[in-house]
């Protein structure tokens, strides 16, 4: 098999890149309906799997899971998952032959095997979908001709798919049809009903192409939602542990911060987060924003480089030759780190002061927000994409490390994300070493404004305020935000 984005004329991989039209709320009307009634099996129990397919059950639809024989015999954690929550567990050979609609939501280092196991199995006509394209894109599957292929992706971990269901809204999705695999030109309605039934619609669809839903893709887990995430949540505890705050508060501060920032940044984007700050934090986070983006900005080209030519997709490959070597080894070092190890405090501490005493992480945040956003443009990802797979998407993975720190982002974020940011955070932490350096806790630990006199320059503030405002995420995001009409606060720990 070879990559499937190598195989394309350039002018074809521009294309397949730039695919991306936002849907209209009443292209969704016909909600579910296109699969009602239809045999839907899920392959695989997991992040996705469960909570897409508690979604589509209340959403009315026929769901249960097919596991491969072991994991049903030994009772291991994804028939739990579907048998404790009342779900038709069987074999491959009992449920594949009578679905519809096969959904595979395994990891994708498992696709391969997966698919050769399945394909056999389904029936005529039938359907296949991903949540990710990288077996089709990277690795460059062929799947049977009369079999329709479909994606479904929610720009979000799996935990925030049905949170944000049961909070009445959903969150961003790109469906896409594989123009290899369309026989009957049915996969677009398809793909429309089951966004439907995980909530997508509520929160904004795309129409992309399983290319441009891989590359920007792995560029947001890899750079500003995981890696930059994990990096600015280390180096932020150790500075405080260096500067002699108390353990248990920055903890505590590191934990939630991260989630009561970004909650901010989701209502009102970067300016709604960065008006939460004083003028004279404000000013600040502004010029340090801009120094990160200046020492972070070949690193983010790198990781989009890496991305589009293959060889990031290309080491990953070997390391799960090499039976994730790397990957277990970079996740056993995350879990000894002095921030993993040390309880949250349970000292009060106020949304404001979220802000007002963390202002390095939203510097942290609009740089690295901007520059996903801007390194994905430049590639040509179109904004709406980007705006997702950047701004949108930080909150939600921010949820997970309010829950159980780095572990349990990484716990709940697929391998490929995982892989990935653990290779940004190893090379961006040296990168940070100089800046670091300068840090003091009036940007960590303790509120900005304490002991200043609080003036502020007009005119730079004015400059600011509009430089902020102008950015181009800032553009897209304003009519994106428009359409998600029942986005849901969620309450501050
Ligand atoms: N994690 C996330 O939030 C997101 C994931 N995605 C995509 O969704 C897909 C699923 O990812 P994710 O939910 O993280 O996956 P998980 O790691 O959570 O999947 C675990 C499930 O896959 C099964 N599985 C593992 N290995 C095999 C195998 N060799 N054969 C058959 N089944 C196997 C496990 O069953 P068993 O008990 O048998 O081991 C378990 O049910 C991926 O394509 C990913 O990129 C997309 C958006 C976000
Ligand atoms: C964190 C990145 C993601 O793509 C996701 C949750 O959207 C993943 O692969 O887990
Ligand atoms: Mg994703
Ligand atoms: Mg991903």
């Amino acid at each position: 098999m070879a990559n499937y984005f190598n195989t394309l004329p350039f002018r074809e991989q521009l294309k397949q890149l730039g695919v991306c039209e936002f849907m209209d709320k009443d292209e969704f009307a016909d909600g579910v309906n296109a699969l009602k009634g239809k045999k839907i099996v899920i392959v695989g129990c997991g992040a996705q799997g469960l909570n897409q397919g508690l979604n589509l059950r209340d959403s009315g639809l026929d769901v249960s899971y097919a596991l491969r024989k072991e994991a049903i015999e030994q009772k291991r954690a994804s028939w739990k998952n579907a048998t404790d929550n009342n779900f038709q567990v069987g074999t491959y050979e009992e449920l594949i032959p009578i679905a519809d609609l096969v959904i595979n939501l395994t990891p994708d280092k498992q696709h391969t095997s997966v698919i050769n196991a399945v394909m056999p199995l389904m029936k005529k006509g039938a359907t296949l979908s991903y949540s990710h394209g990288f077996n089709i894109v990277e690795e460059g599957m062929q799947i049977r001709k009369d079999i329709t292929v479909i994606m479904v992706a929610p720009k979000s971990p799996g935990s925030e798919v049905r949170a944000e269901y049961l909070r009445g809204f959903g969150v961003p999705t790109l469906i896409a049809v594989h123009p290899e695999n369309d026989p009957e030109g049915k996969g677009l309605e398809w793909a429309k009903a089951y966004c439907v039934g995980i909530g997508g619609h509520r929160a904004g669809v795309l129409r992309s192409s399983f290319v441009a839903e891989v590359k920007s893709d792995l560029m947001g887990e890899q750079t500003i939602l995981c890696g930059l995430l994990q990096t600015a949540s280390i180096l932020s505890f150790d500075k405080m542990i260096e500067k002699g705050i108390d353990p248990g508060y920055a903890a505590k501060l590191v934990q939630y911060g991260v989630e009561v920032i970004t909650e901010a940044l989701k209502h009102g984007g970067i300016t709604g987060m960065m008006d939460r700050l004083s003028n004279p934090a404000k000013i600040k986070a502004f010029e340090v924003a801009e120094e990160l983006k200046s020492i972070m900005r070949p690193l983010f080209e790198k990781h989009m480089d890496d991305i589009l030519s293959g060889e990031f997709s290309k080491t990953m490959m070997e390391d799960w030759a090499n039976g994730d070597a790397k990957l277990l080894k970079w996740r056993a070092e995350t879990a000894e780190t002095a921030f993993e190890k040390t309880p949250a405090g349970d000292m009060p501490i106020s949304e404001q002061e979220y802000f007002d005493n963390y202002t390095l992480m939203v510097a942290f945040i609009k740089a690295g927000v901007e520059l996903a956003f801007e390194t994905m443009v430049d590639a040509g990802i179109k904004p709406e994409s980007a705006y997702y797979e950047s701004l949108h998407e930080t909150p939600l993975i921010a949820n997970t490390i309010a829950r159980k720190k780095l572990y349990e982002m990484n716990r709940v974020i697929s391998d490929t994300a995982e892989y990935g940011c653990y290779l940004f955070d190893q090379a961006c932490k040296p990168l940070l070493a100089d800046f670091m350096k300068k840090v003091d806790t009036d940007l960590v630990g303790k509120n900005f404004n304490e002991g200043k006199d609080n003036s502020v320059d007009n005119q730079l503030l004015i400059k600011i305020n509009e430089a902020i405002r102008n950015h181009p995420v800032e553009d897209v995001g304003r009519v994106l935000r428009k359409a998600m009409t029942a986005m849901k606060s969620i309450k501050a720990s």
